[in-house]
């Protein structure tokens, strides 16, 4: 094992504010690594940060050992580290299988013309078909994205991440909006995308975090307040004055 994605003295600041001020972060290979902390902490922004969206004030980032602070996202992609698709990616009219075979198409495609070729097509269509079952979609392969249920939209929103062969996964609040049969099932199907991947989430919903998460970073103003395993940040007195003074969702 070993560390995949470091952050070091990582700092954002928007016009004098400190959103994000000095954060220290050591995700481990193979390890589902939660981000949490009451609103307005900086989580977003610290997940913008890392996934090249926004650039530090200062600080650095490393990804096996490679300094990205300077990458942009397509960059980042490219070596493995790859962000989930919003929903607002998943092409509504086109079906399930299309909407990743249009992602495996859109890796390869950068350097050769493979629209003009069935055999490649037909390749594309073979290896989506391996990512929507890895998601558990088989049975609504034709369906059009549309037509899906929101906690379905998602998992093809994943289905077309793993199009990228991501090593690492970051995933912004993946449970947002969900109701409780989704919750469950987006659960199993993060546990089992992160069977050999490494996974960054943020995530409100700390039933799924405790479930999920071999550790857990707590930002509040900015700044780490806790990390370990849910046990210990659930106890921690600074977590918990963290939670019931700013208010949580
Ligand atoms: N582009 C921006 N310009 C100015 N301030 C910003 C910007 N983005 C975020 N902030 C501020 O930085 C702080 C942290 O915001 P951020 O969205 O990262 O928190 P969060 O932990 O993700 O919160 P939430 O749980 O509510 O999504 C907030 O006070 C926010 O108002």
């Amino acid at each position: 094992m070993g560390i995949v994605l470091e952050a070091k003295g990582l700092t954002k600041e928007f016009k004098g504010f400190v959103a994000v001020n000095n954060v220290d972060l050591a995700v481990e290979e193979g390890s589902i690594h939660a981000l949490i902390g009451p609103n307005g902490a900086g989580k977003t922004t610290c997940f913008n940060l890392l996934t090249k969206f926004l650039q530090p004030t200062s600080g650095t980032i490393t990804y096996r050992g490679r300094d990205i602070t300077r990458m942009k996202p397509a960059g980042i992609a490219r070596l493995g580290l790859v962000r989930s698709f919003q929903i607002s990616a998943v092409f509504p009219d086109l079906s399930v299988l299309q909407n990743v075979r249009v992602a495996l198409q859109r890796k390869r495609g950068e350097s050769y013309d493979f629209w003009r070729s069935e055999k490649i097509l037909t390749r594309f269509d073979d290896e989506a078909r391996a990512h929507v079952e890895e998601v558990g979609l088989t049975e609504f392969i034709d369906h059009r994205a549309g037509e899906l249920s929101y906690g379905r939209k998602r998992a093809l929103e994943i289905a077309a991440t793993l199009a990228l062969e991501p090593d690492m996964l970051l995933l912004d609040e993946p449970m947002a909006g969900m109701a409780q049969a989704d919750v469950e099932r987006i659960t199993a199907l993060i546990r089992r995308v992160a069977k050999n991947r490494t996974i960054l989430m943020v995530e409100h919903n700390l039933s799924v975090v405790a479930d999920l998460s071999d550790r857990i970073t707590v930002l509040a103003r900015g700044e780490i307040l806790a990390e370990g395993d849910y046990a210990t940040v659930s106890k921690a007195p600074a977590v918990i004055d963290a939670y019931i003074g700013a208010g949580h969702d």
